[in-house]
């Protein structure tokens, strides 16, 4: 049957130490696409190493850590790594398009929904998107970085199958195996918890950025999405299609939702949270478990300036994240009706258009 495929592949798989492309590797990775398109199925590639292609061009002796000396490398790199895969992927007659975003296009839903059409339209059309971030114009607070967040952000906005995130290890180790060689490999990891978190690191390489954290944060956020993960290294023949076929020789993270609804994806992964709501422990129980919406009687402490409307972070009585929602009061109305009983609300600040604090339609929990 056919499917849809994101694919990740990071700078570590592209590139050498010292920068510059690895035309090989780019000629493979075409080729094992190729496989996979001549089976029928939709792919879609998000690529890292335009950074790491640019800086030696540009006259950097070293990967460059000045956001201004990155963006200028980036700039020189994306185009030489967009022409290294038109050529590969020529030789397989198939046609790329480059799709550059910052976390900002995501932020906003209807910019969102509009690279997603366009996405669509090049699918219809046999096209094979190529995403990167757009790192010259992405500021320091709101890049994604690497790219596994972006990959994951992507395989939940085309509703993917799949999410292959290949690196230069076998997959999730109990620790950086660079540093342990005794480590051994997770085959399977059905839920993320704090342990699984806490073993993985960063980059182990000079040219990597995000190590092993940044891909089960984004593994987190694409199997919440309902897209299974597989994380690990391909680099022989076969290899790609034995990862999407479940019997790839690194990590997979299983999936046991189906795809959330863009508005609630959006909600959980995208959005800004413009204020913080503290809740009690009856409110919590409520909101995580009960699936109700949440009423001003819960609520204990309103932090931030907002406007009903907004999207606000809710926490527990332990400062611990309970998840996020689009509130229906101003902060300054919240504070006046915080703690009150229902029928209190509508005689301290008179009729309203919703009771609710957060309706549960527009709640979503991100702490399990
Ligand atoms: N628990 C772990 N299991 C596997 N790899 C880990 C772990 N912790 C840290 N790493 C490091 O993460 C690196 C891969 O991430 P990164 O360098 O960002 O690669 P990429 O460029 O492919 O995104 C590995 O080379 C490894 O050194
Ligand atoms: N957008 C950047 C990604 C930077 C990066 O190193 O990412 P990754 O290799 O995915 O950890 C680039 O193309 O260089």
């Amino acid at each position: 049957m056919s499917t849809r495929i994101v694919i990740k592949i990071g700078s570590s798989s592209l590139t050498g130490v010292e920068g510059g492309l690895n035309r090989e590797a780019i000629a493979y990775f075409a080729r094992e696409i190729s496989l996979l398109r001549a089976k029928g199925h939709e792919v879609l590639l998000v690529t890292s190493g335009a950074v790491a292609a640019g800086f030696r061009e540009i006259g950097y002796p070293f990967r460059p850590k000045l956001l201004h000396e990155k963006q200028a490398a980036a700039a020189v790199g994306q185009a030489l790594l967009m022409q290294a895969y038109e050529q590969a992927f020529k030789d397989f007659d198939l046609v790329i398009a480059q799709v550059l975003l910052t976390r900002s296009d995501f932020l906003s839903r209807k910019r969102m929904n509009n690279a997603g059409m366009t996405v669509e339209e090049l699918l219809r059309q046999q096209v094979i998107p190529i995403f990167n971030e757009n790192d010259t114009v992405s500021i320091d607070e709101l890049k994604f970085g690497d790219n596994d967040m972006l990959s994951a952000l992507v395989a939940n906005l085309v509703k993917a199958q799949h999410l292959i995130i290949i690196t230069d290890t076998d997959g999730v180790y109990t620790a950086d195996p660079r540093k342990h060689p005794n480590a051994v490999r997770f085959e399977r990891i059905e839920e993320i918890t704090e342990e699984i978190y806490a073993l993985a690191g960063g980059s182990g390489s000079s040219v990597g950025t995000g190590g092993m954290r940044s891909k089960i944060e984004a593994a987190k956020v694409a199997t919440r999405g309902g897209v299974p993960v597989y994380v690990g290294r391909v680099s022989a023949n076969g290899d790609l299609n034995a990862a999407v076929e479940g019997h790839g020789p690194g990590t997979y993270f299983d999936t046991h939702l189906s795809s959330l609804p863009m508005k609630k994806q959006w909600l959980g992964f995208m959005s800004t949270p413009l204020g913080a709501v503290h809740v009690d422990e009856g409110a919590e129980e409520a909101l995580v478990h009960g699936g109700h919406s949440l009423l001003p009687v819960g609520v204990r402490r309103v932090e931030g300036s907002f406007h009903a409307g907004d999207v606000v972070e809710v926490l527990g009585p332990e400062n611990k994240v309970l998840g996020r929602g689009i509130v229906n009061y101003d902060d300054a109305q919240l504070r006046i009706v915080q703690g009150l009983s229902s029928g209190e609300v509508v005689g301290k600040i008179g009729p309203i258009h919703r009771l609710e604090v957060i309706h549960r339609d527009e709640w979503i929990t991100l702490c399990m």
